[in-house]
């Protein structure tokens, strides 16, 4: 196995130079765009990892699928999605027009910004401060790792200048969608987003969703079967925004991207795996990662369908 993911890395480094990193959040373009890893984490706990694996990168939208798991365990899935929706998009992840036009005033799905902001402001705490601790255990948790933290460089740099999530966050309170204090929720979501994790952290959790809600490592139940269903099946129709489509035929596994660099997937029954290629193409998404993850998926014939 190791073999095979080192040969895939190899072959698809060059990937990364057709890409860019992320501008729009000026600390991101300080990643570095050569970078390309993997880490694949089996459900007999066996661990794999291949090229620059070690890269710590910030989780940005894959840190969606986290706080999604853990506002339906707050509030369960009627409260969630009753704010929230469940359609794929056609247009960008953070897109302004969908939100009054689409859906009833509701975020199309919980995978891009506006569902994703709305969807963290659901999560139980007195204080911002108290959720963001909550999403910082659980994800310690869900990866095994007590070792994660905000980086807080990217975490200010978003907050000065994440006025696009402002505008959504805003709007979402004029409709109800968003009900406490918006500077507040907008606050947790820029944290969520810094969390800095590695490839193997995003393969752990990837290992979780594929095992039904099970940690493989210790056998312990995090979430109900039904809650890793909802996840899993809102990766595959939301999780690469609008090129969702494209990657469901060519790749067809759960996954997550995030503008880190990042993309989180999960094979059912199989393994987590974790990808992390900072230059992204136009959608948002790894280059190289998408290239690698389709090499990986055809050579294991790994696709769902
Ligand atoms: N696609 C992403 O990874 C976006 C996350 C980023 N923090 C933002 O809100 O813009």
């Amino acid at each position: 196995m190791k073999k095979l993911l080192e040969a895939i890395v190899e072959r698809n480094r060059h990937w990364t130079s057709q890409g860019e990193v992320a501008s729009y959040i000026p600390e991101l373009s300080k990643a570095n765009r050569d970078a390309l890893g993997i880490c694949v984490v089996t459900l007999d706990g066996e661990e794999y990892s291949a090229g620059d694996y070690e890269t710590k990168f910030t989780m940005q939208s894959v840190s969606k699928i986290v706080t999604l798991m853990l506002a339906i365990l707050d509030n369960g899935k009627e409260n969630v999605f009753s704010k929230v929706g469940m359609e794929p998009t056609s247009s960008s992840f953070n897109s302004i027009v969908n939100l009054e036009t689409k859906n009833l005033n509701k975020p199309l799905n919980p995978m891009i910004n506006s569902g994703a902001i709305a969807t963290t402001a659901l999560i139980a705490g007195e204080t911002p401060e108290e959720k963001v601790e909550r999403i910082l255990k659980f994800t310690r948790r869900i990866s095994g790792n007590p070792d994660i933290y905000i980086n807080e460089d990217v975490y200010r740099s978003e907050k000065e200048t994440g006025h696009r999530n402002r505008s959504l966050a805003y709007f979402m309170k004029s409709t109800g969608v968003i009900e406490g204090n918006v500077e507040e929720s907008l606050d947790v979501y820029f944290k969520q987003c810094s969390m800095e994790v590695t490839a193997r952290d995003l393969a752990r959790i990837g290992a979780l969703l594929a095992n039904d809600g099970i940690l493989p490592w210790t056998g312990e139940k995090i979430i109900p079967r039904e809650v890793a269903r909802i996840v899993k099946t809102i990766m595959v129709t939301c999780g690469l925004y609008d090129a969702s489509g494209k990657f469901a035929v060519h790749i067809g596994i759960p996954s997550k991207s995030g503008v880190g660099g990042g993309i989180l997937s999960a094979v059912p029954g199989r393994m987590g795996i974790g990808v992390v290629g900072p230059a992204l193409d136009a959608k948002g998404n790894s280059i190289a990662g998408v290239k690698v993850l389709e090499d990986l998926s055809r050579e294991m014939d790994l696709s769902i369908f």
